[in-house]
Formats: structure tokens, C-alpha cells, sequence
């Protein structure tokens, strides 16, 4: 039987990867994803995004654990998994010397029930450039193309492995809105980026990863609940840190300074910035290049990047 409606169409339990040397990329991960759902895996450099998404992809077999893809163990039913998937690897990797219309046609050839080509290439606004040749095309065109391929089955799910890297700014909202569109479609979207306002405008849930384990998984709100709002400032020369009011008494759970620039985190942000601009108007002294931040999974990130560091 295959999924409906109310069924995980991605479900991951206590994935482990291990490579052949010995070396565990992967460390026991549980998550699931929802039809229609977007899902992100975030997380530093070698957190173990890519062999994840590959497990997933049926690429490769994982060394522990259990993968679903639609119900289908994705590696060992690879026949009845792949015709309903899309995958946008990282390193497309077509001949270069094809034109965008000529690559477009080939995996089409190999795509059961592939939509027109004139129509995957209008998705990511590459219709104009059909008879460019690869090899001819920036960096972000061919991240564009990447995705036309992965869209050409219209699939089911979509493996997007950081769809947006080497976009400009237009690019990655075109890409956004498309992921959305596809969302809103019923598509179920599984994404790797490092952009975390990537994943917090696109997911409906996420997963930190750290050293091949998951370190905090939910929506981006339930990520961000409980970290610290930040405030930054720059003293004027002079001044430091101890001529402040006493930090405890602002809200400030901790500082950094650096040079004269002073990071403050608070859970109480009101408190502390009223505390700060009170001081600062009565010191008659102006704090420059002043920000303050909400709780933001850039600060959920940061905080776990902060923890692993510790741990070392
Ligand atoms: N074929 C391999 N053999 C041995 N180790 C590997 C292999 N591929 C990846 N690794 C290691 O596994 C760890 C996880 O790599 P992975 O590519 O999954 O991380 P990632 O989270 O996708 O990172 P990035 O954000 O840099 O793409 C890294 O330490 C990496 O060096």
C-alpha cells in the first residue's frame, strides 16, 4: 500500500551512515515529513546533511536504522521510489556542451510521464535561454536548470540539496516562491541550505544538525523559542563595558565584546534596551551601529555552532 493523505511521506528512524573508513557521518537521526509539507536540514559544514539526503535519495544504504520514502525503502525499491521523486543534487554534472533545451530533452528521455520541456524551463525562468549551451551559462542559471530537471517527472517529493547557492538575490526569491507554489501544489519538499533565512521563510518544520545528530527539530518558532534576543552596539572611545549598568540588572544573560563593539543577549529585550538607552542618553553619548534583534534561528544556530565549539 502507499501513502495518503495523512501518512509520513518521509519517515527517518535512528539513521546511522557510516563511511568505509570507520568514520560515522551519521548518528542515529529520526525525523518525518508530512505530504505537502517543507522540511529543512540545517546545519554546520560535515553536520551530515548530504549523506542523509543521499540515504534518502537511494543513493546509498544506510549502515543503521530504517528510511521510507512513500511508504518504500527508497535503496532496495529504488524501481518504485525514484519515478516519483525529484533530486537537485548539489554538482549537477551535465555534458556542457549541450544546450539548455538539448540537456532538458535527454532527461526527459529518462523520466517517466516528464511534463514539456518549454514547460520545466519557464518554472525557473530559464525559458529564453533553451538554446544556450551549458558550458555558456553563470552559475546560478545552472543551479536553475538543476531544478527544472529535478521538476521535469512533476514529482511527488523533491530532494533539493541548498537549491539557492550561487543565486542572486532575485534568483532566491523566484526559487522561493516556486518552492511554495510546489508546497501549496501538495508537493512534499525535503531542503538542505545554509541560508537560514531560507529556512525560516520556507520551512514548516526543520531539523538543526550537529555532528551527525539532530540538535533541535520543530517549526521555526518552535526553534527560536527560548533563545535570546541580541543587542549590539559600538562605545564611543573611552568607554567600556564595566561603565555600563550592571548587566544583570538590564537582563543580560551574556556578553562579548570585541574591540568596542559589545553583544548583548537577553531574554527580556525591553528590559535591557530601555536600561541601555536610558544609560546612554543620560552618559549624553551616542551608541553606534546600535541593532537589536529578536530571538532568530540565526541565534538558535549560532548557539548550537557555540555549544559543539565548547564541547571540543
Ligand atoms: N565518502 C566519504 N568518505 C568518508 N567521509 C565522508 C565521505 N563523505 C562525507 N564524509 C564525511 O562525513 C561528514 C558529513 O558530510 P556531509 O557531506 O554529509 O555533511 P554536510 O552537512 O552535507 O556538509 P556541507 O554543509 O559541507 O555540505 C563530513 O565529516 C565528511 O567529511
Amino acid at each position: 500500500m502507499d501513502t495518503n493523505e495523512h501518512e509520513h511521506v518521509i519517515e527517518v528512524t535512528d539513521l546511522r551512515r557510516v563511511y568505509g573508513g570507520g568514520f560515522e557521518a551519521v548518528r542515529g537521526i529520526t525525523f518525518s515529513v508530512s505530504r505537502g509539507e517543507v522540511f529543512a536540514l540545517l546545519g554546520t559544514n560535515g553536520a551530515g546533511k548530504t549523506s542523509t539526503v543521499e540515504v534518502l535519495e537511494g543513493l546509498a544504504a544506510p549502515s543503521g536504522g530504517r528510511v521510507r520514502v512513500l511508504g518504500h525503502d527508497p535503496h532496495t525499491e529504488r524501481a518504485a521510489v525514484r519515478p516519483r521523486t525529484g533530486v537537485m543534487l548539489q554538482e549537477g554534472g551535465f555534458p556542457s556542451e549541450l544546450t539548455v533545451a538539448e540537456t532538458a530533452r535527454m532527461w526527459a528521455g529518462c523520466t517517466s510521464g516528464a511534463r514539456p520541456v518549454p514547460e520545466a524551463l519557464a518554472l525557473v525562468g530559464l525559458e529564453r535561454r533553451a538554446a544556450v549551451r551549458v558550458k555558456q551559462l553563470s552559475g546560478g542559471e545552472r543551479r536553475r536548470l538543476d531544478l527544472a530537471l529535478a521538476l521535469l517527472g512533476a514529482p511527488e517529493v523533491l530532494f533539493l540539496d541548498e537549491p539557492t547557492t550561487g543565486l542572486d538575490p532575485e534568483g532566491r526569491r523566484d526559487t522561493w516562491e516556486l518552492v511554495r507554489a510546489l508546497r501549496d501544489g501538495g508537493t512534499t519538499v525535503l531542503l538542505t541550505t545554509h541560508y537560514l533565512e531560507e529556512a525560516e521563510g520556507l520551512a514548516d518544520r526543520l531539523a538543526i544538525m550537529s555532528e551527525g545528530r539532530i540538535a533541535v527539530t520543530g517549526t521555526p518558532a518552535e526553534v527560536t523559542a527560548g533563545r535570546p534576543s541580541r543587542i549590539s552596539f559600538e562605545l564611543p572611545a573611552g568607554y567600556f563595558v564595566g561603565d555600563l549598568p550592571p548587566l544583570g540588572e538590564l537582563g543580560v544573560v551574556g556578553h562579548e565584546v570585541a574591540g568596542r563593539v559589545v553583544r548583548l543577549r537577553t531574554h527580556e529585550l525591553q528590559r535591557a534596551a530601555t536600561g541601555l538607552l536610558v544609560w546612554a542618553e543620560r552618559a549624553r553619548i551616542e551608541l553606534r551601529r546600535l541593532e537589536m534583534r529578536s530571538a532568530s534561528l540565526e541565534e538558535a544556530f549560532l548557539g548550537i555552532a557555540r555549544e559543539q565549539e565548547v564541547a571540543v
